[in-house]
């Protein structure tokens, strides 16, 4: 499902459209005017192996050669509600799976944001972790997981939650980083427009029975921070959970530009970085927030 304003698995080469314009700044392009987003709704079933399944997905992203940016979903490799794989399937950013997707973004030519995995920290603790690599497969920017979803169980109890909002200025526009369960918390959003975020890449594994707040959330985030969100699902069944798919590209207006629908599918998407400046110039709300209000008083 996509609107008409978008186009799907496109080719072409970066900066050959009209409308664009390419600078250079430290050997990676600048790009202004129109960028072409790949969002890759993965299925995720308990039958493909990790490894089948790394090289499936590095084949689906250099499929997307003319996209200035290609998003994948949260814990594709391991499967978002596959527990008992973590601890063995849980890799440093130095091993085979990030390898494989700097060598995806490489022939691409394009950024890549890998959705995420789950990184085997230096202190061996365990994060929920999202890699942005650079059209030259260098690692650019990583974000862990700030809310960690189960409540008790899950991610609750297995990993360690991540301390740093993070935002990266790509040559098309800031991007500012959540995933998954990050979505409910407004609060995070508002610290990534404080600094500089335009676009929002939230990577999901989201349980179909919630679609209704995905669907929801997705355009809530970008009306409130007036910012593009690039919202990536999966798709499938794992541990008996099946997924929402639906991924969502939303305009900083809070439009559907594009949306998918339950199965495997890419969504790709012609966006305009400018239209975030050109919507906070003409409806200002962000500029009449309240900061200084008194903390409310301790209940009880
Ligand atoms: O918040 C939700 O409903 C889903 C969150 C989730 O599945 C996750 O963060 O992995």
């Amino acid at each position: 499902m996509s609107s008409p304003a978008t186009g799907s698995g496109a080719l072409g080469q970066p900066g050959t459209r009209p409308g664009r314009s390419r600078l250079t700044s430290g050997g990676l392009a600048v790009l202004r005017g129109s960028v072409r987003i790949s969002l890759i709704q993965l299925a995720v079933h308990d039958d493909e192996p990790l490894s089948e399944r790394v090289r499936r997905v590095g084949d689906l992203v250099r499929a997307q050669r003319g996209a200035d940016l290609v998003v994948l979903p949260e814990l594709w490799p391991h499967g978002a509600f596959a527990y008992q794989r973590w601890a063995t399937e849980a890799e440093t950013l130095d091993d085979p799976t990030v390898h494989a997707m700097s060598a995806a973004a490489r022939d691409l030519g394009g950024w890549l944001h890998t959705g995420s995995l789950i990184e085997r920290a230096s202190d061996l603790q365990l994060y929920n972790c999202s890699v942005l690599l650079d059209p030259h497969g260098d690692i650019a920017a990583t974000y862990r997981k700030i809310h960690r979803f189960g409540f008790t169980e899950g991610e609750a109890k297995l990993i360690s939650a991540g301390e740093e909002p993070v935002t990266y200025p790509a040559p098309f526009g800031t991007l500012g980083f959540a995933i998954c369960y990050d979505l409910r918390f407004p609060e995070l959003f508002r610290l990534l427009v404080d600094r500089g975020a335009e676009i929002l890449v939230i990577p999901a594994g989201w349980p179909a029975r919630r679609v209704a707040h995905w669907r929801l959330l997705l355009q809530a985030r970008a009306v409130e921070c007036q910012a593009y969100v690039l919202g990536c699902a999966t798709a499938g069944e794992h541990c008996e959970v099946r997924m929402s798919g639906h991924s969502m590209v939303v305009d900083p207006w809070g439009e559907i530009v594009a949306e998918a629908g339950e199965d495997e599918e890419v969504l790709t998407v012609e966006i305009d970085p400018a239209r975030v400046a050109e919507v906070r110039r003409d409806f200002p709300v962000l500029r009449d927030r309240r900061l200084g209000l008194p903390a409310p008083a301790p209940r009880g």
